[in-house]
C-alpha cells in the first residue's frame, strides 16, 4: 500500500555480504513515526545486521538508509547516534564501575554542547546546561521506577534492572529511533511482564519510533504495530501481529518451535 507521508526510517533494498554469506538480500523498510516495528528470525536470519547497518557499525554493499529524509548510509556511528538513532545491547553497554546515573548522563554525551574550554570561559551556562542534563536524566529514572538504583555501580544491578538501565541509558539520548536489541533476553516471566510493561509506558510517555528484535514471541506479538519476518536474510513477510501469526511461511519457519 502506497503511503501518504514520508516514514522517518526508510530503508530500501539494503543488502549485505560477508565474503560468500549474505547476510541481508535486498531488504525493504519503513518506520513511521511512534511505530513499533518487530523483527523476528531463526538464529543468523540478519536481525543484529539490519541494526549494524542502521547505526553505522556495518557498511552495507547495496541500499540506502534515510532518516527523516536524511540519509544515514556510510555514516559513523557517533554519527548516527547524534541524529536521534539510540540502540540497547543484548549484552548490555553499561559501564559496569560507573554509577546507573552516571551511565544516564553519558548517553546524553551528544547532546551536551559546551565542551571544557567553553565550560571554563562560560561556567554559569555549563552549570545551567548541567542542571537541565540532570533533569532529562531524572525522567527517565522516574519513568523506569528506578530510583532505588540511582547510586548504585551498574555491575551491581540485578540483571532485569540491569536491562531496564540499558533502556534507560538509550532513552536519555532522547532517540527519535530506538533500536531494542533483545531487551527481554534471559529473564524469567516476571522480569519480562516488568519489562513489557515500561516498554508500553515509553511508547505512551515519549513515543519514539522503535526497531525491536526479539526471540519471545508472546512481547513481540503484545507490543508491535507491525512486524517483519526475515529467513537467511530475505524478507519472508511483513504485516501485523495477526497477520503474521497466521502467515503459512511465517508459522512453518518462526513459530512452529516457540509458539
Ligand atoms: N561480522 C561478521 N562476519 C561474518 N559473518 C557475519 C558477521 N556478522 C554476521 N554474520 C553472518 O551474517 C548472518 C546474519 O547474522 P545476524 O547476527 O545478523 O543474525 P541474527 O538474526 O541477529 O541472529 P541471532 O538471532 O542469533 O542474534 C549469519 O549467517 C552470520 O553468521
Amino acid at each position: 500500500m502506497e503511503r501518504v507521508s514520508e516514514p522517518l526510517l526508510r530503508v530500501r533494498g539494503l543488502t549485505l555480504r560477508f565474503g560468500g554469506v549474505t547476510a541481508l538480500d535486498s531488504v525493504d523498510l519503513d518506520v513511521d513515526r511512534g511505530e513499533l516495528l518487530a523483527v523476528i528470525g531463526p538464529n543468523g536470519a540478519g536481525k543484529t545486521s539490519i541494526f549494524n547497518c542502521l547505526n553505522g557499525v556495518y557498511r552495507p554493499q547495496e541500499g540506502t538508509i534515510t532518516l527523516d529524509g536524511q540519509p544515514l548510509t556510510g555514516r559513523a556511528p557517533a554519527a548516527v547516534a547524534a541524529l536521534g538513532v539510540a540502540r540497547t545491547f543484548q549484552n548490555l553497554g553499561l559501564f559496569t564501575h560507573l554509577t546507573l546515573v552516571e551511565n544516564l548522563m553519558l548517553g546524553r554525551h551528544h547532546l551536551m554542547r559546551t565542551g571544557f574550554l567553553t565550560g571554563m570561559l562560560w561556567w554559569g551556562r555549563a552549570k545551567r546546561e548541567e542542571i537541565a542534563h540532570r533533569a532529562a536524566v531524572e525522567e527517565v529514572v522516574e519513568l523506569l521506577e528506578l530510583e532505588p538504583y540511582r547510586h548504585t555501580p551498574a555491575g551491581l544491578l540485578p540483571y532485569g534492572v540491569a536491562k531496564r538501565a540499558e533502556l534507560g541509558r538509550a532513552l536519555a539520548m532522547e532517540p527519535r529511533l530506538l533500536l531494542l536489541d533483545e531487551p527481554v533476553a534471559g529473564m524469567n516471566l516476571e522480569e519480562t511482564e516488568d519489562m513489557a510493561r515500561y516498554l508500553v509506558e515509553v511508547r505512551r510517555e515519549l513515543k519514539p519510533a522503535m526497531i525491536l528484535v526479539e526471540h519471545d514471541m508472546r512481547l513481540v506479538m503484545d507490543l508491535a504495530d507491525r512486524v517483519l519476518a526475515l529467513d537467511f536474510g530475505v524478507m519472508v513477510a511483513t504485516g501485523t501481529p495477526e497477520h503474521i501469526q497466521s502467515d503459512p511461511d511465517v508459522i512453518a519457519a518462526y513459530l512452529g518451535g516457540a509458539a
